[in-house]
């Protein structure tokens, strides 16, 4: 695909450090990086490497003791606008009372007052992910890939330009796995938005971004930022089996081994 080169999501000298005096702890260390508009990029780093800290930085969650996080040049300061998530567990993020549909509106309740335009919103984000004939159905009963496209569809719902997905298949089957990946690769599309996902699969990481950045053990800072150009679109079978895939894979590989000590 094309990027433009507007950065929407910009990470500047971001710093956290939890605790202070003896027991502080640096878990981030002078991050940066910058995605354009439609961009995809993809987080991978040793375990404990400081990714669940940076997602909670880039949500508004937590504020970075330093540095400065902006999506569409503005400062993040609070949950920001126009940035939703979707996380690993999808079971916790649904509520199981609520019918898919009315789970895809809860983030629109009281943000978009016209009921008409909520409707709307909802139909297509059930469309996009695939799930336009379960909007009557509850959580329960789908299966756990479903359950995560409902999430997705809630996330798309609000229409943001910046999608954080933390881990988000990583308590799915492979099959399963691969469906969801496409999927995500057409919502880019579709909808026209950045995103970020955070990943222990190295293939996933390479098979999904047009970027993998590959941050350092904790403290974490950036290590490498590896641009992958792969032929569009993207396949399954034969992206995987192309020379520059196979490439990456072990370039990304190389140099989280190197941070695990060579384990
Ligand atoms: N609330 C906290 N107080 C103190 N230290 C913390 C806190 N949360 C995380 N840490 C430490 O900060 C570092 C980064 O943790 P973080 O959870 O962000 O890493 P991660 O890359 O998401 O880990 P994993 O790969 O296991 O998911 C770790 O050394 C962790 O022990």
């Amino acid at each position: 695909m094309t990027t433009t080169t507007t950065a929407l999501l910009e990470v500047e000298h971001v710093t956290h450090i939890y605790g202070q005096g003896d027991t502080a702890h640096r878990a981030i260390s002078d991050l940066n990086f910058s995605l354009g508009e439609r961009e995809l990029g993809s987080i991978v780093g040793p375990s404990g490497a400081g990714k669940t800290t940076l997602l909670r930085i880039l949500s508004g969650l937590m504020k970075p003791t330093e540095g400065t996080v902006r999506i569409g040049g503005a400062d993040v300061d609070g949950v920001p606008e126009g940035m939703a998530m979707v996380f690993q567990d999808y079971g916790r993020s649904l509520l199981p009372w609520l019918t898919v549909e009315r789970n895809v509106a809860f983030p629109l309740k009281g943000v978009v007052k016209e009921r008409t335009e909520r409707d709307r919103l909802v139909a297509e984000s059930l469309e996009a992910v695939g799930l336009a004939t379960a909007s009557t159905r509850h959580p329960w009963q789908l299966s756990g890939g479903m359950q995560q496209r409902v999430a997705i569809a809630r996330a798309l719902a609000s229409r943001p330009r910046l999608l954080l997905m933390d881990e988000p298949f990583a308590s799915l089957d492979a099959q399963t796995r691969a469906g969801l990946e496409d999927l995500v690769l057409r919502i880019r599309e579709q909808f026209g938005i950045t995103v970020l996902v955070v990943t222990h699969d190295i293939d996933e990481a390479v098979y999904l971004a047009d970027r993998v950045l590959v941050l350092s053990k904790s403290p974490a800072h950036l290590l490498d930022d590896v641009r992958v150009t792969l032929p569009e679109p993207r396949d399954q079978i034969s992206s995987r089996e192309h020379d520059d895939f196979i490439h990456v894979r072990s370039q990304v590989a190389h140099l989280i081994r190197g941070e695990n000590g060579g384990a």
